[in-house]
């Protein structure tokens, strides 16, 4: 049995309020014929990326196409060095492409300043890295609550709003712990709180179980297909784990900066 299957099963018996233990339902996400004629949330075409290294030029995305539709966990899969983290940034907004076209939501990403792109990208994307990206003299509390103030939601919703996102991801006894206090998993999950707590369209995760045991790896997909479900966001991530693509909604196989299909 793998380890997401034993997550599933566990959470059929889920006391998550009792124990405090987090065992969340894996369920999933929606019907797919629901979506399916649903308008893209992001549009990626013929996107080029190359850098300068060395005195030579690297060409490291070599013509990419994608869509994400809403409320999906659409991965992307690939060898180190393929281009994964590389096409996550450029889908963020926090690079460029040479060449190609990204809309968000209908917005070109592509042809606007980095200054016009972080607007969009603090109201309406948010991250979550491998190493957890948390303050580490903040609480979890605290660390939810900055990414509110920094989205610019009026602080009269920030405590239903961070209470909300720490018990969605099973943290409600652990609030007011600091990220040292807490498990990996349980810091990745504040992560993922902090990540959706200014109710963003689009969440992108660079490795976001590379750092974790399968058992925990299991529970932040489990988080994952919970989150798509209530708070109505589509997740793209990358990662090397073939245990966890059994969860995706659709999986981009990356070979040296293009999609294979396999
Ligand atoms: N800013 C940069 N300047 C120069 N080279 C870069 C830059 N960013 C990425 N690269 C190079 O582009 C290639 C692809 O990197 P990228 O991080 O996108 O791969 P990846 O598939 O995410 O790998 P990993 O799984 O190890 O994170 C690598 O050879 C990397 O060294």
């Amino acid at each position: 049995m793998t380890a997401l299957e034993e997550a599933a099963e566990q959470s059929a018996a889920a006391t998550s309020a009792d124990t405090g233990v987090y065992t969340p339902l894996l369920v999933p996400v929606q019907d797919h014929q629901e979506t399916k004629a649903a308008e893209p949330i992001l549009t990626v075409r013929g996107v080029e990326r190359s850098f300068h290294v060395g005195g030579r030029q690297l060409h490291v995305l070599k013509g990419i196409d994608m869509e994400l539709t809403p409320n999906r966990l659409v991965m992307l899969r690939g060898r180190s060095g393929s281009g994964k983290t590389t096409l996550l940034n450029m889908i963020g907004g926090l690079d460029q492409p040479d060449r190609g076209e990204i809309f968000f939501m209908g917005q070109p990403f592509h042809q606007w300043n980095d200054d016009k792109r972080t607007e969009v990208r603090r109201k309406r994307i948010g991250f979550i890295f491998q190493s957890f990206a948390l303050m580490p003299l903040l609480s979890a509390w605290e660390n939810v609550e900055l990414s509110l103030r920094m989205a610019g939601v009026p602080r009269s919703q920030w405590k239903p709003r961070v209470q909300h996102c720490l018990e969605l991801v099973g943290l409600g006894k652990r609030m007011h712990h600091r990220p040292f206090e807490l498990s990996g998993g349980e810091q990745q999950r504040v992560a993922i709180a902090k990540a959706i707590a200014h109710r963003p369209t689009m969440l992108l995760a660079d490795e976001p179980t590379a750092e974790l045991d399968s058992q925990m790896g299991a529970q932040v997909m489990s988080v994952f297909k919970d989150i798509i479900r209530t708070e109505q966001v589509t997740i793209c991530m990358t990662t090397h784990d073939p245990t966890i693509l059994e969860v995706a909604d659709h999986v981009y196989q990356m070979v040296d900066g293009k999609f294979i299909h396999t």
